[in-house]
């Protein structure tokens, strides 16, 4: 046995070819086995990356039954082994029948050793390429927090700040469009910070009509109003040693920021109809879509109240600001309906990706999330396209300033836009800008994208 050779399992009942093969396949450390039985404990043992099974096994060697039952348990115990079965001379329809089962390849007798070690070399190199690509797959640094997928810097560079604030307990802002992640990362800012074994509460300002806000809020005492039949707490009450989510809080009404401003100063509360004060430990963040400077000056949103809240303001941007995102994104979420829905689609087709690429996502992650979900549902091939995604393809580019930063710019672009299409695989991504692997890690590197 040879340390540096790659194991190859050889599935063959005849010593002589035994014999032949193992002398003729050098290049290898070729480990034999006669029978069913005998493959799969040499499986287990020596985790072979190519296996060359010759369909007809005894206890029936002039048939494939065997042979295609043990390709059967190979497949299912070891599903990343390549399987090359070896079949009769005219024994075409067997071999189909292999490939369906899971076969990665079939070669029919006669025994030509030179062809057997070109496919048996091609099947080494696929399992190489497909486990590094696992591996990267794996360490794919995508989900930077939380569920929170990016790897377009300005996004990385939020959850990072989010990461620092989170245990400052200050009140923080979060502004952005709506559907860009402001709740997730409330969540995150939550969870990341001492008060995460507490109650998160989360309260839609736009979403509660004015005449209720403010019992929500605030809680009210038995008798405070009509129908008021018992005591009640409300969110900023049940948020205690926790934190508590304003949402759209833009649309907080004039009256009520006054109250809200009162408790983030004195961090007390009256009950609508009470007659003391309560004191209340609970972090607040607030997020909204809209210009609150704008609303300040007209008069809508009172200044202390801004100031206050923006202790620490966290600007996020819109998808379409996020380089690459889209794309990862898409995969993300494809891959996340595939498996809710049971469907099993392989990616997306070309026009696909790049409609996803083009489109301007004006609901951002959500709008994504709901076309990739009706998608999942509705595509009818193998592959999401364009078309299922209800989306048109276009394109749209920016200009440059000087020379080298258009060249820098174009390479930067183009090496987020391959990993974006391809997931962040790197093999395919190098295939795809026509470049060699080393010469793509060295550009990911120069273009500080690691
Ligand atoms: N970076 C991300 N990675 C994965 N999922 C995300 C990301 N950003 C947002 N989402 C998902 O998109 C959806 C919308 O996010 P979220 O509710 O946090 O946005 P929002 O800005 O609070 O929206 P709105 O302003 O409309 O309330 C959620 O299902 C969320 O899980």
């Amino acid at each position: 046995m040879s340390d540096s050779k790659p194991t190859l399992l050889v599935v063959e009942d005849d010593p002589g070819l035994q014999k032949q093969i193992r002398w003729s396949l050098h290049g290898y450390d070729v480990q034999l086995a006669a029978d069913r039985e005998s493959a799969l404990n040499q499986i287990r043992r020596f985790e072979p990356s190519v296996v060359l099974l010759d369909l007809g096994l005894p206890p029936f060697p002039d048939s494939a039954e065997e042979g295609l039952a043990t390709l059967q348990q190979i497949v299912s115990m070891a599903p990343s082994t390549k399987v090359i079965v070896v079949t009769g001379n005219q024994d075409r329809v067997n071999a189909v029948k292999a490939i369906s089962l899971g076969a990665y390849d079939f070669y029919q007798k006669p025994f030509d050793p030179q062809i057997l070690d070109m496919i048996i070399a091609r099947a080494f190199r696929v399992h190489g390429l497909e486990q590094e690509n696992r591996a990267l797959q794996q360490q794919r640094p995508s989900e930077v927090m939380h569920g929170i997928i990016t790897s377009a810097p300005d996004m990385v560079r939020v959850c990072r700040t989010v990461e620092k604030i989170a245990p400052s307990g200050a009140t923080v802002l979060l502004l952005g469009e709506s559907g860009t992640g402001k709740e997730l990362l409330a969540r995150a800012l939550h969870q990341l910070s001492t008060r995460a074994s507490e109650r998160f509460v989360a309260i839609n300002c736009a979403a509660i009509p004015d005449a209720l806000l403010e019992s929500e809020l605030f809680g009210y005492e038995k008798g405070a109003f009509t129908g008021a039949a018992k005591q009640t707490i409300g969110k900023i009450e049940y948020a205690s040693k926790g934190t508590l989510f304003l949402d759209e809080i833009g649309d907080l009404p004039l009256p009520l920021q006054a109250k809200l401003l009162r408790f983030l100063q004195e961090r007390v509360i009256e009950r609508l109809g009470g007659r003391g004060e309560v004191p209340v430990d609970v972090r607040v963040i607030g997020a909204t879509h809209q210009n609150l400077e704008g609303l300040i000056q007209a008069g809508s949103f009172r200044q202390d109240l801004y100031y206050r809240l923006s202790e620490i303001s966290v600007m996020i941007p819109p998808l379409r600001d996020r380089q690459g995102d889209a794309a990862l994104l898409a995969h993300a979420f494809l891959e996340k309906f595939c498996a809710q829905q049971n469907r099993n689609l392989k990616g997306f087709t070309t026009d696909a990706i790049e409609a996803i690429e083009a489109h301007s996502w004006p609901g951002n992650v959500r709008e994504m999330e709901n076309v990739i979900k009706r998608a999942v549902i509705m595509a009818e091939g193998a592959q999401v396209t364009a078309q299922d995604l209800g989306l048109k393809a276009g394109s749209a580019e920016s200009e440059p300033l000087n020379l080298r930063q258009v060249r820098e710019e174009a390479d930067r672009r183009a090496v987020i836009r391959a990993l974006g299409r391809t997931n962040g695989n790197i093999v395919q991504a190098a295939e795809l800008l026509g470049v060699s692997r080393p010469t793509l890690y060295d550009l990911i590197n120069r273009c500080g994208l690691k």
